[in-house]
C-alpha cells in the first residue's frame, strides 16, 4: 500500500495546523515523524488516515483519494493506534482487541484475536477488564486491536497501511522493542508503516526515513544520519548542547540529548558512578 500526501493542509477554526505536507511511503518501508509537542504530528496521522479530511492537497492510498474510500474499504487498508488509549467502560480485552472485526464469524474473529494477543504480550489476558489494566497493558490491547484490524484487511488483499501515533509511549524498555519490531514485521510482509514517536533514539535505529515536522510544516525528511544532526536538534527541538555520535555496528545515529548543561549544577557533592 503506497500512502501519498500532496501538498497537504489542514486548518481548523482558522487555524493552520499542518501547511503543505508532501511525503511518500512505499511497502515494505517504515516513516517516522517527529517533532516537538504541538507540531502537528498527529493531526497529520489523523489526515493520513482518512480521519479528518484535507483542507487542502491530496492524500491517496495506491492512487485512489483517500476521501472516496467508504468507511469498509478503508478499514481493510489502514488501521490506526491513538495516543489516547484511555477506557472508561468495563469491555474486556478480547472485546477490545476484537472490536474492528465484530461483523466476522465467532470463531474467526477469536482467532484473529488470540493470536494478536498473543504477540502484544496480553494472551493471559483476554478476559480482563480493559479498566483494570496497566497504562502499557492498555495501550498494548489496543494495539492488538489495530494489528488485528490489519489481519482481517490481509483476507481481501495486500498488507495494509499501518499508522501508530507515539506506539511506545508507556511502554518498559523491552516491549518499545517488540512493539516496533512488530512494525518491522509488518514492513517485511510488504505492509507500510507510518509512526509517531518522540524517542528520537528509537526513530533512529528503526525507521527507513524521518520526517521532522514543526509548526505543522516539513522542516527535514530524509534518512536518519541526515536528519539527526545537532542543528536541527536546536534548531527545532530547542535542545542546549545535542550531542550526535554513530553507531559503529548499526551506522545509524545515536543522541546524547543533554550535555554538561544538564548535570553541571549536581556535580561536586558525589560523583555519579564512582566504585564503591
Ligand atoms: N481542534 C483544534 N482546534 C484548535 N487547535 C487544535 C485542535 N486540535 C489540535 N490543535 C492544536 O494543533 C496543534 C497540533 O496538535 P497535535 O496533537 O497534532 O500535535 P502533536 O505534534 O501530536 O503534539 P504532541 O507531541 O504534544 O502529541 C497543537 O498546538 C494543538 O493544540
Amino acid at each position: 500500500m503506497t500512502l501519498k500526501l500532496q501538498n497537504v493542509s489542514y486548518s481548523t477554526r482558522g487555524t493552520a495546523l499542518l501547511d503543505d505536507v508532501s511525503f511518500e511511503i512505499h511497502p515494505g518501508e517504515i516513516v517516522t515523524i517527529i517533532g516537538p509537542n504541538g507540531a502537528g504530528k498527529s493531526t497529520l496521522l489523523r489526515v493520513a488516515s482518512g480521519l479528518l479530511p484535507a483542507s487542502a492537497g491530496a492524500v491517496t492510498l495506491d492512487s485512489l483519494p483517500i476521501d472516496q474510500l467508504s468507511p469498509e474499504r478503508l478499514a481493510l487498508r489502514r488501521a490506526m493506534l491513538s495516543q489516547e488509549t484511555s477506557a472508561q467502560v468495563r469491555f474486556t480485552v478480547e472485546d477490545i482487541a476484537g472490536m474492528s472485526v465484530h461483523h466476522l464469524p465467532r470463531q474467526r474473529r477469536l482467532s484473529l484475536v488470540a493470536a494478536q494477543l498473543q504477540r502484544v504480550g496480553l494472551g493471559a489476558f483476554a478476559q480482563r477488564e480493559i479498566t483494570s489494566l496497566s497504562g502499557g497493558e492498555r495501550q498494548r490491547a489496543h494495539l492488538a486491536r489495530v494489528l488485528v484490524q490489519l489481519e482481517a484487511g490481509l483476507q481481501h488483499g495486500q498488507p495494509g497501511l499501518l499508522l501508530l501515533d507515539e506506539p511506545i509511549s508507556a511502554q518498559d524498555p523491552a516491549r518499545q522493542e517488540q512493539i516496533l519490531e512488530l512494525a518491522r514485521d509488518h514492513t517485511k510482509r510488504g505492509g507500510t508503516c507510518l509512526i509517531v514517536l518522540h524517542d528520537l533514539n528509537w526513530a533512529a535505529a528503526c525507521s527507513d526515513h524521518i520526517i521532522v515536522l514543526n509548526a505543522g510544516r516539513i522542516h527535514l525528511q530524509g534518512a536518519a544520519c541526515h536528519v539527526l544532526t545537532p542543528e536541527m536538534l536546536k534548531d527545532v527541538f530547542g535542545l542546549k548542547s545535542p550531542r550526535v555520535r554513530t553507531h559503529t555496528a548499526t551506522q545509524r545515529p545515536f543522541i546524547i540529548p543533554h550535555d554538561v548543561h544538564f548535570t553541571a549544577p549536581h556535580i561536586g557533592e558525589k560523583p555519579p558512578c564512582t566504585s564503591q
